[in-house]
């Protein structure tokens, strides 16, 4: 079985040379700068990484290895990085920790604890890979409910595991029937409030004169009509999770109640004078560019960034790379099986017309659509003309691997020789490889130095 590696960044050649024998059961790869350690964490990708703070050009202060941390980090988050401090530096140590530092230890080190600290962070790292790669193998639902494969919808998918058990409150913003009451439901369901009620209110969608009532409630008799006492559904939502959709549709007077109750949690029914506390999680969503409200004086700014206490954004289904074609599949079995259909197939020209389609109406129109020609189709097959739309000008992406390997390899060839300016070693550090591989490549591909 191949060795675990472990990166060691130390600017004392000396210290480098025992930790190196010390850890002579692992593949131990060297750094003495946070160029070669940056450089040598793309080649290598290691688990954990050893890291002196005090590296050159200033081994004196530890500013150039705070600096390698973050920029590790931000090339690779799940490394662990065990940081060696100078003996009695806190403040480093602190910062060090705060930039995401998996352990801290001070010089001189203890060897047999420094140890059991890179293994266990080998087995920490060892199981985060191995939870991603189950992930990644059911990839078509990365929360329950949410069709993608998207790199961007993934990562919102674990933005949103992230921050459903908090109490924040979610502004989530996204072109309409892009998905944002779906990711709502899910906040909800991952929360602790899963248990209690999810209530959806869309403001675009109800007259503004009567969205005040439909909010708060009102008392018996408070307005002509009022014959009894009603819930709003914020009331409604109460120990559960409040949507609030198209929350840029409100008018500024209504905005300003709803201030009121975001930042002191209790509402006032229409036509009542008790002040009720109310305990909900607040998540809001709209497809207006709500800074550009808030410029215009449309938009409360002090509501915008109560209500935005995290941002996530959905992307557009045409952004999504696949996903047209898996939702289009998705769909497709789903209203199939639900119209009690044969299994339906599209034809190769259906799916090309399906990608090169651009979705304003997002996954509700595709979904809106596939419906349709499930119910409409003759025989098995989907065609273009039963989805109704446009055939494509132009052929999709080429998937095919060979080519689309060598094509994505020739660009990040000519963008890392043109970031080094044609200085190769540089290039090879760049892209993570040897200098002879960087050579065979170039004249694979024919590029001159
Ligand atoms: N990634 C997805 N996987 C599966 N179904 C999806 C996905 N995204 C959206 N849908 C479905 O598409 C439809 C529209 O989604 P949703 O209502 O959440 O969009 P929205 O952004 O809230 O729309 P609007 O802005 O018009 O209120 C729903 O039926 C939803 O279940």
């Amino acid at each position: 079985m191949a060795k675990r590696k472990l990166l060691v960044v130390e600017g004392d050649a000396e210290l480098r040379r025992a930790l190196r024998l010390h850890f002579e059961h692992l593949e131990v790869v060297v750094a003495d700068s946070r160029e070669t350690a940056l450089a040598q964490v793309r080649r290598h990708e290691p688990p954990a990484v050893l890291l002196d703070l005090c590296l050159p050009p200033e081994p004196e202060v530890t500013v150039e290895g705070l600096a390698a941390l973050r920029q590790i980090l931000s090339e690779a988050p799940d490394t662990k990085v065990v940081v060696l401090a100078p003996g009695r530096d806190h403040a480093s140590a602190l910062e060090a920790i705060g930039s995401g530092a998996y352990d801290v230890h001070h010089k001189p080190c203890d060897l047999a604890l420094l140890s059991l600290v890179v293994e266990r962070a080998a087995v920490l790292y060892a199981l985060q890979q191995e939870h991603r790669r189950t992930q990644q193998l059911a990839p078509d639902s990365p929360l329950a409910g949410i069709v993608s494969r998207d790199a961007a919808m993934l990562k919102l998918c674990r933005d949103v595991e992230r921050v459903a058990p908090t109490a924040a409150t979610v502004m989530l913003l996204g072109e309409s029937g892009s998905g944002k009451e779906l990711v709502a439901r899910a906040l909800h369901r991952m929360s602790g409030r899963a248990d209690a009620r999810f209530v959806a209110i869309n403001c675009a969608a109800i007259p503004g004169d009567l969205l005040e009532s439909e909010l708060f409630g009102h008392e018996k008799g408070a307005f002509t009509g009022a014959g009894q006492q009603t819930l709003g559904k914020i009331e409604m939502a109460s120990g559960g999770t409040f949507f609030l959709d198209e929350v840029g549709d409100m008018a500024l007077a209504l905005q300003a109640k709803l201030l009121r109750f975001v930042q002191e949690r209790v509402i006032e029914r229409v036509g009542g004078r008790a002040e009720i506390a109310v305990d909900v999680r607040i998540v809001c969503a709209t497809h207006q560019d709500l800074k550009a409200l808030v410029a215009r004086g449309a938009f409360r700014e002090d509501l915008y960034y109560r209500l935005s206490e995290i941002v996530l954004a959905i992307p557009a289904l045409r952004e999504r790379v696949g996903d047209c074609a898996l939702l289009a599949h998705h769909f497709r079995n789903l209203w199939s099986a639900r119209t009690g259909r044969v299994p339906m197939r599209f034809t190769d020209e259906a799916v090309a017309a399906i990608e090169a389609y651009r979705w304003p109406g997002n996954v509700r129109e595709l979904e809106n659509c596939i419906k349709r020609a499930v119910i409409m189709a003759d025989g098995p097959l989907i065609g273009a003309s039963d989805l109704g739309l446009p055939l494509p000008g132009q052929p999709g992406p080429d998937v095919n691997l060979r080519r689309a390997r060598a094509a994505a390899e020739y660009q990040a060839m000519v963008c890392a020789l043109a970031r080094a300016d044609g200085n190769i070693a540089r290039a090879a550090e760049l892209m993570g490889v040897s200098r002879p591989t960087v050579y065979d490549l170039m004249h694979y591909h024919g590029i001159r130095g």
